[in-house]
C-alpha cells in the first residue's frame, strides 16, 4: 500500500481563460491531517472542488489509492471512501439529530429511502447512529430538530453524517468557519478524534486551527503551490509571510503574527 492516498499532478482549472488553479502537485499522506491554506482568492475552494470531483479540471490528474479518479463523479469517489463533508450529508432541518444520522446510515447502506428494512436492521441503525452522536458529543441533542441546533453543533452533526458514510478519507471545507472560540476548540478536538485511522484534508482560514491540527500544510497563492511542509516550516517561509501580508493586511494576518486569518 502506497504511503500517498491522494495525489494531484499538474492540476489546473481555468474559468474562461482565468487560471484559478495552476499546475498544482499535491501528495497527501495516508493517515495524515493535511491543511490547504492561503490568502483570499488563492484557489483553495477551487482546488477542494477539483479534488472532491465537484469541478472538472482543465488539465491534470487526480489519483486516489492508486486509481485514476480524474473522470469519476462525486458519488463514485464517495463510494470509494473519499467523502466530502456536506456532500450526501446535507442536514435536514425538520428531522431530529438522531433521524439525520440514521438517514445518512441508511443511504450509506445503499437503501435510498426504503422503509422495508427489517426491525433488526433499523435497530442496528439506531445503535450505530447513537455511537456516532457520542463521537461528536451530540448525545444530549438527539431529539432536537437539526434546524434548532446552535451553529457549532450543526457543524458537528454534519461531521457525524459524513462519518456515517464510513469515509477512508474525509475532506472538510472550513469546518470552523463562523464559529465562536469555544466551538472552534470543540471542532478541533472532534476532527482530531475522528481522524484516527483516516486521512483528513481540510481547507481552513483559521491558522490556529491549522497549527493545532495539521501534520502537513500546503499553502496556495494565486492558484499555485507556494510552500508545503509542517506548520513551523511554512509559517517561517518568507514567501508565505509575504503572500499573507501582501493581500489585504487589514483583513488577513500573517501566520506568525496573529495566528488567525480573516475569512474571505
Ligand atoms: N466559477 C468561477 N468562475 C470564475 N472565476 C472563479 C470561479 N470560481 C472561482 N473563481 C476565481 O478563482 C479564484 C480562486 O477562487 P477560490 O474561491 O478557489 O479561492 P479561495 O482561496 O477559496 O478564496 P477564499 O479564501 O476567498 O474563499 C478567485 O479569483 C475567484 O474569483
Amino acid at each position: 500500500m502506497s504511503d500517498t492516498i491522494l495525489k494531484a499532478e499538474g492540476l489546473t482549472k481555468e474559468f474562461r481563460g482565468f487560471v484559478a488553479v495552476k499546475d498544482v502537485n499535491l501528495a497527501i499522506r495516508r493517515g495524515s491531517i493535511h491543511g490547504l491554506i492561503g490568502p483570499n482568492g488563492a484557489g483553495k475552494t477551487t482546488c477542494f472542488n477539483l479534488l472532491t470531483k465537484f469541478l472538472i479540471p482543465t488539465r491534470g490528474t487526480i489519483t486516489y489509492d492508486g486509481r485514476d479518479i480524474t473522470s469519476l463523479k462525486p458519488a463514485e469517489v464517495a463510494r470509494l471512501g473519499l467523502v466530502r463533508s456536506f456532500q450526501i450529508s446535507a442536514v435536514f432541518p425538520h428531522l431530529t439529530v438522531l433521524e439525520n444520522v440514521k438517514l445518512a446510515l441508511q443511504r450509506q447502506r445503499g437503501g435510498s429511502f426504503d422503509f422495508w428494512r427489517s426491525d433488526s436492521v433499523l435497530r442496528e441503525y439506531d445503535t450505530r447512529a447513537r455511537e456516532l452522536l457520542a463521537d461528536v458529543a451530540l448525545t444530549e441533542y438527539e431529539r432536537v430538530q437539526a434546524g434548532q441546533l446552535p451553529y457549532g453543533r450543526k457543524r458537528a452533526l454534519e461531521i457525524a453524517t459524513t462519518l456515517a458514510l464510513d469515509p477512508v478519507m474525509m475532506l472538510l471545507d472550513e469546518p470552523t468557519a463562523g464559529m465562536t472560540h469555544e466551538d472552534v476548540d470543540r471542532i478541533v478536538a472532534l476532527v482530531k478524534r475522528v481522524s484516527a485511522g483516516r486521512t483528513v484534508l481540510l481547507v481552513e482560514h483559521n491558522l490556529k486551527v491549522v497549527e493545532g491540527l495539521c501534520d502537513e500544510i500546503t499553502v496556495l497563492a494565486r492558484g499555485e503551490v507556494l510552500a508545503q511542509g509542517n506548520y513551523a516550516t511554512v509559517s517561517r517561509n518568507p514567501d508565505v509571510q509575504a503572500a499573507y501580508l501582501g493581500t489585504d493586511p487589514a483583513s488577513v494576518g500573517a501566520p506568525t503574527a496573529t495566528g488567525e486569518a480573516a475569512h474571505g
